[in-house]
């Protein structure tokens, strides 16, 4: 199904820090919901974003392991590219992935939404908690995992982690192709608000919201919002990034390669 060839699997260590069992989310009920069936249009030509290399390892990969270091996650559903099941779980079975953790695959959707309300489905009961997480999301540290489970676990209906913003933000009219586009608004950015992934939500809360909302949406959260349910924010993290543009990639590089300096492997 790829455009291009996928690296041959590497026997990667599990690397990286795990969350502390002592200090971490006592239970075991939250499952991670990982939508990776975009194409990465953006970021250019090639084999499904998920699927292409970070340092020799598919950014799904990495995107995994974020999710299966927090000791809290002991069930991830990958939504593959939809004719990319298969490879997927060819993966899964090529790369070292922590054995505490269960992995289940399905095919996406069209849309990042549809994909993460296959994932959903794909859910078996006795777990109460879910984590939304963008397979173009690899290196989320697993502080950042943790806090958002146990801001769920707190009682929060949904968690996003979220970070300032560094640039002012204007709003626009639009305009003609070609056309200078007219600024309306400058928004008070200390109310503003950057948000990333994992997101975290209370299943059913998270599962009455693709059920009941049918508007075009562009991350988990906004769904519950609709409905009129608390949305709270905890700390992002810089290295939570989305690998979106080409640039992103270059950076995403240059952070693993920091870490495995750091990490001495
Ligand atoms: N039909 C889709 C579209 C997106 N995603 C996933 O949603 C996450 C965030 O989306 P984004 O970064 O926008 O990925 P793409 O849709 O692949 O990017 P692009 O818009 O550049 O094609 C990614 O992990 C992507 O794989 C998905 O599971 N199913
Ligand atoms: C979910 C998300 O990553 C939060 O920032 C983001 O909204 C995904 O947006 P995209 O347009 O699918 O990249």
């Amino acid at each position: 199904m790829s455009d291009e060839p996928l690296l041959p699997p590497t026997p990667n260590p599990v690397s990286g820090p795990v969350s502390d069992p002592a200090t971490g989310p006592a239970t075991a009920r939250t499952a991670a919901v990982i939508p990776a069936a975009g194409r990465g249009v953006r970021l250019g030509p090639g084999a499904p974003k998920a699927l292409r290399a970070l340092g020799g390892t598919p950014m799904l990969i990495h995107a995994i392991r974020a999710m299966a270091a927090s000791r809290a996650v002991s069930l991830v559903v990958v939504v593959a590219p939809p004719e990319g099941a298969a490879e997927v779980r060819t993966l899964l079975d090529a790369y070292a992935l922590p054995d505490r953790t269960d992995f289940v695959v399905v095919p996406g959707g069209e849309t990042r939404q549809e994909s993460v309300k296959l994932g959903l489905d794909a859910l078996p009961p006795g777990f109460d908690i879910v984590l939304v997480h963008d397979a173009a999301r690899p290196l989320v540290p697993v502080d950042t995992v943790d806090a958002v489970v146990a801001a769920v676990r707190e009682g929060a209906p949904a968690v996003v982690p979220a970070l300032p913003l560094a640039d002012t933000v204007k709003q626009v009219e639009p305009a003609a192709p070609g056309e200078p586009e007219p600024v309306v608004a400058t928004p008070d950015r200390s109310l503003l608000r950057a948000v990333q992934t994992p997101q975290g939500f209370d299943r059913a809360t998270l599962v009455h919201a693709h059920e009941t909302v049918t508007d075009d949406v562009t991350d988990d959260a906004s769904m519950v919002e609709q409905l009129g349910r608390t949305v709270v924010t905890v700390p992002g993290h810089e290295e939570a990034f989305k690998v979106t543009r080409p640039l992103d990639l270059v950076l995403a590089e240059a952070v693993l390669a920091r870490r495995r300096l750091n990490d001495g492997f």
